[in-house]
């Protein structure tokens, strides 16, 4: 848990509020955050689920592990410390998201249960919506897939502490949705989200 470094800061109230910003935008702001292991289908339902709000003229914005990792956590690798710290940041940055009223589409692999739980009361005490949902895949189909060839390094040892392979993955134990990319095809992953954003009064039914 990162601790408060700098004291006397105080927080600036605007005039503006998230109401006001939702009024605007016409709906309002929530974070998905999907969770699977490499090549579990994260990033690709994203990019699907992001292409079909945008026709619906809902905003949304996607927070990717490896576009994240080339930025703002280039200094962090994939140790327990900073993966942990890596779930910090996002999640804070997709707070500041949800605040602006943007559906942020967080993808990354976030192992431990502690750090996403972390994530969700950061939003929860805020007063905004945490939607976790576990893109679930075997290892075997995941390995199959290999879209960027990392399990084969990893099985031949050039990468080290590769999840699912030398390094854990805990499963959420109460998703608000639990995906099988395996089993299921991409529109009906992405029909089941958008039903669920419906029902929770997200987007419009
Ligand atoms: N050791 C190790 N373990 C897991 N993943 C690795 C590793 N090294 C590099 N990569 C690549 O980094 C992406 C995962 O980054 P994340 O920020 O999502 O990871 S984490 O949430 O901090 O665990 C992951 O992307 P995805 O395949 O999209 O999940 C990999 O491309
Ligand atoms: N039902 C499905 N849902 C998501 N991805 C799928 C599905 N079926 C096959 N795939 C493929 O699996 C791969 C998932 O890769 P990616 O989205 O980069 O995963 P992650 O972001 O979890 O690492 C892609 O090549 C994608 O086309």
């Amino acid at each position: 848990m990162a601790e408060q470094k700098a004291t006397n800061v105080h927080w600036h109230e605007g005039d503006i509020t998230r109401e006001h910003r939702a009024k605007l935008l016409g709906h309002k702001g929530a974070t998905l955050w999907f969770t699977g292991l490499s090549g579990s289908g994260k990033s690709t339902v994203a990019v699907e689920l992001e292409g079909r709000l945008s026709e619906m003229g809902i905003l949304a914005y996607r927070l990717d592990g490896d576009n994240v990792r080339m930025g703002i956590n280039k200094n962090l690798g994939f140790s327990a410390e900073d993966r942990t710290e890596n779930i910090r940041r996002i999640g804070e940055v997709a707070k500041l998201f949800v605040d602006a009223g943007v559906i942020a589409l967080s993808s990354f692999i976030s192992p431990y249960a502690a750090d996403r739980d972390q994530v969700r009361d950061l939003h929860e005490a805020a007063g905004m919506d945490f939607i976790e949902i576990f893109v679930d895949c075997s290892l075997e189909a995941a390995e199959a897939r290999d879209p960027k060839g990392l399990y084969k390094k990893a099985r031949a040892g050039e990468i080290k502490n590769f999840t699912g392979i030398d390094d854990p993955y805990e499963a959420p134990a109460k998703p608000e949705l639990h995906l099988h990319s395996d089993q299921q095809s991409l529109d009906e992953e992405v029909d089941a989200i958008l039903a669920l954003l419906r029902e929770r009064g997200i987007i419009a039914a």
